[in-house]
């Protein structure tokens, strides 16, 4: 164990075991049953739990669902998002992954690595901007069902905004001298996506990192993750997302702790807290995030996309609602009445609705 995994392990045993322990119930019979196979029996299959503890009848036509871990294909390039391509003016030209690394697997799953480990994960805005190039391709690929979000290595899920870049109004590459927070642009994109998105966390998701994971649909986290916001500390806020998404998972009270103070918490305090779904061994994550994503693709991906759309909508005000009635006109077009109209428009002729019920 090297010095800083050393100082990891140290720091999270330290402030899990500063706070008030509680038992934290399971939240739901399927998880439950999950998460205490993943910690006792790294190869148990995740069962879908029954009253009797027999299989459902959902588990009998459906199968268990595999621990094994995916099989990876790294996408090197991709088309730059349309004029926005940091560092570049040839928009026609592919954009070379250096920050991030991209792949996906033949199940459906797309995983986004923040490749900087040497500073603990941090962003610039080239990093940005490839994640940003990612999440447009796997919103497009139709094979695609789920997005992971992680850091590489064990320390660090994402420290945040790269403070050797920071300038006076932004963070700034290297030879382009505009200066950009274009990590917000990033946060709305998650939210917008319409498939879900999971933070998989090791290690440190603090400042801006730890935004990114709260802003994700679920957050599977290590047990040696660590969590907290160090703005105040390094003279940074985040007044979006930062603080209006954490004070609805954790409450105003604790929302303000966490700004003010800028302490660091535990995987175990951020599960009390609300802030991660579950909690697994370090070793185990890779696989318990894949077994996650399994359970989703399983499950009606339109149902999913109007779930996130409709969790998201009372919280988003009117980007919320454009976002959950655009899913809606979406669906209406692949209707009969929606197709009615447009085929009348197109073949110059009046509508005919008499065929669509107006009952309630
Ligand atoms: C993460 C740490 C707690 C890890 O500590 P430790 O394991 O001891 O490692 P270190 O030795 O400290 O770090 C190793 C190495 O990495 C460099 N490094 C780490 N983090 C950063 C960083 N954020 N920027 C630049 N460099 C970093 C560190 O300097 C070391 O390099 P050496 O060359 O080896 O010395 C600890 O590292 C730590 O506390 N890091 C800083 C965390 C931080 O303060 N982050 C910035 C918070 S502010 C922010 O993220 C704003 C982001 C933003 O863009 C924004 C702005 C406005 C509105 C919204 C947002 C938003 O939502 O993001």
């Amino acid at each position: 164990m090297d010095a800083a995994r050393r100082r990891l392990a140290v720091l999270a045993s330290h402030v899990s075991s500063s706070r008030d322990e509680q038992d934290t119930p399971c939240t739901t019979l399927s998880r439950c049953a999950a998460s205490h196979a993943s910690s006792n029996n790294a190869q148990a299959p995740t069962t879908y739990a029954s009253a009797t503890g027999n299989a459902t009848s959902y588990e009998r036509t459906h199968g268990h669902v595999s621990r094994d871990l995916p099989r990876w294909n790294v996408v090197e390039s991709l088309p730059p998002r349309h004029g926005a391509m940091v560092g570049a003016s040839d928009v026609s030209a592919r954009l070379t992954l250096s920050d991030v690394i991209y792949e996906k697997c033949e199940e459906g799953i797309a995983r986004i690595t923040i490749n900087r480990p040497h500073r603990r994960n941090a962003f610039t805005p080239r990093t940005v901007q490839e994640i940003m190039c990612c999440l447009d391709d796997a919103r497009d690929d139709k094979d695609v069902g789920v997005i992971v979000l992680r850091g590489s290595g064990d320390l660090a899920f994402c420290s945040g905004g790269d403070q050797g870049v920071r300038g006076s109004n932004g963070y700034v590459d290297s030879g382009e001298g505009v200066p950009r927070l274009n990590v917000l642009d990033l946060q709305i994109q998650i939210r917008r996506t319409p498939k879900p998105v999971v933070a998989s966390v090791a290690g440190y998701a603090v400042g801006g990192g730890h935004i990114l994971h709260m802003v994700c649909d679920l957050t599977i986290a290590a047990d040696n993750a660590v969590f907290g916001q160090t703005g105040p500390k390094v003279g940074s806020f985040d007044a979006g997302y930062g603080c209006a998404a954490m004070a609805r998972i954790v409450g105003q009270k604790r929302a303000r702790e966490i700004w003010f103070l800028a302490r660091l918490y535990s995987a175990e305090d951020a599960l009390r807290m609300g802030l991660v779904n579950t909690v697994v061994p370090l070793a185990q994550l890779e696989e318990e995030t894949a077994v996650w994503c399994r359970e989703m693709l399983r499950n009606s991906p339109t149902a999913l996309r109007f779930l996130k759309a409709s969790l998201n909508a009372a919280e988003d005000g009117h980007a919320g609602l454009v976002q959950l009635g655009g899913e809606a006109t979406r669906l209406f077009y692949g209707s009969a009445e929606g197709q009615e109209g447009r085929d009348a428009y197109n073949s110059h002729r009046a509508p005919d609705w008499s065929k669509f019920t107006r009952t309630p």
